[in-house]
């Protein structure tokens, strides 16, 4: 027996509870405000875009996109970084990764203010994590993970979980996350030996290589949980997880589709780390 695991209605609770913590912040004349740093236009983050700003919408929360030409210097850059760190109204900064490569992201980290920096770009929001101090911003996908297994009661605590892929985006992120929830988190990468002996023998496998239908059967054991963080776009163009949901879904004993699975919990914890970036900057 398996249950399929859907993001919208954690997606919606979480909503539900913003909604009225905007409500609160609006009456005293606070307006929680996005505002998002998009370099061209790539399709990945067109994506995410419209998922952040429809959600937004629909909690109240103010949004603004600056949209700068792919040929932006990285001094003009960090120029429209330092300018919204600055700006009072603005209260969380998005920006899109990955950034072009003429733009040192390793430059940048240090320049996005703290307080604003509400997908962990920030080092400072990176050491925050690592040590479980619930004042920073953790990156959202691999909260919106943690979120999931909450919301469907899977226990956590103990439980044996291994993660695939080890990106600063979601794998090691979610992995540190896991462990401070008391999971014994295994991490495996494209030079783990074994992979699929190793991922079988979990309690719950978290899929995030970007590899459309890469995980089959074999990686996961009788009744473990699935989580699919995976967003790929397959040859008949239709967006599939890294999970071959067919194969895995009737030896899991629960598991996220995708789409509707992670993806869809992303944009809420977006805004929530916006209502309280705006809460800590107005001292509440
Ligand atoms: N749901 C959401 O909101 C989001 C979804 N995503 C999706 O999550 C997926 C992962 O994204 P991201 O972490 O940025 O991807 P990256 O490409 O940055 O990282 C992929 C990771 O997977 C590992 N890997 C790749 N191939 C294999 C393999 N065959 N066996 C084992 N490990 C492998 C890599 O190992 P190594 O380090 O050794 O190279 C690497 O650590 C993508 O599909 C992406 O679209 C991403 C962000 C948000
Ligand atoms: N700093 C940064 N953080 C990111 O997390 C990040 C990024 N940059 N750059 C781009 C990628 C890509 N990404 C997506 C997230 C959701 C959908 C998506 O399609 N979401 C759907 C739901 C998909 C589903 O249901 O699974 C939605 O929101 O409605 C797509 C792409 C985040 N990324």
């Amino acid at each position: 027996m398996n249950t399929i695991i859907k993001g919208k209605p954690v997606a919606d609770r979480m909503s539900e509870k913003l909604i009225k913590e905007v409500e609160v912040l609006k009456s005293k004349s606070i307006n929680p405000k996005l505002t998002i740093i998009r370099v061209g236009t790539r399709p990945d983050d067109l994506a995410y875009e419209k998922g952040a700003l429809g959600r937004c919408k629909k909690i109240g929360i103010e949004t603004e996109v600056v949209e700068l030409p792919e040929d932006v210097t990285q001094k003009d850059f960090v120029k429209e970084l330092k300018r919204l760190n600055d700006d009072d109204l603005v209260n969380g900064i998005l920006i899109f990764r990955p950034l072009p490569n003429h733009i040192d992201e390793g430059i940048v980290k240090y320049e996005i203010s703290p307080e604003k920096d509400v997908d962990c770009l920030s080092p400072i929001n990176v050491g925050k994590m690592i040590e479980g101090d619930k004042t920073g911003f953790p990156p959202c996908t691999p909260t919106a993970v943690v979120e999931i297994l909450k919301h469907y009661n899977v226990d956590i605590q103990g439980k044996n979980i291994v993660v695939l892929g080890r990106s600063m985006v979601v794998g090691k992120p979610v992995a540190l996350l896991l462990l401070n929830e008391d999971a014994t988190v295994t991490v495996c990468h494209s030079k783990t030996k074994e992979i699929d002996k190793i991922s079988s023998n979990a309690d719950i496998v978290i899929a995030a290589i970007g590899r459309g239908r890469f995980v089959k059967e074999n990686f996961v054991g009788e009744s473990a949980v699935v989580i699919d963080v995976g967003i790929n776009i397959d040859e008949d163009e239709k967006m599939c997880g890294d999970i071959d949901f067919d194969n895995v879904k009737d030896k899991a004993s629960m598991i996220t589709p995708v789409p509707g699975g992670v993806g869809s919990v992303t944009t809420s914890i977006l805004a929530k780390h916006i209502v309280k970036a705006c809460k800590q900057q107005n001292n509440l």
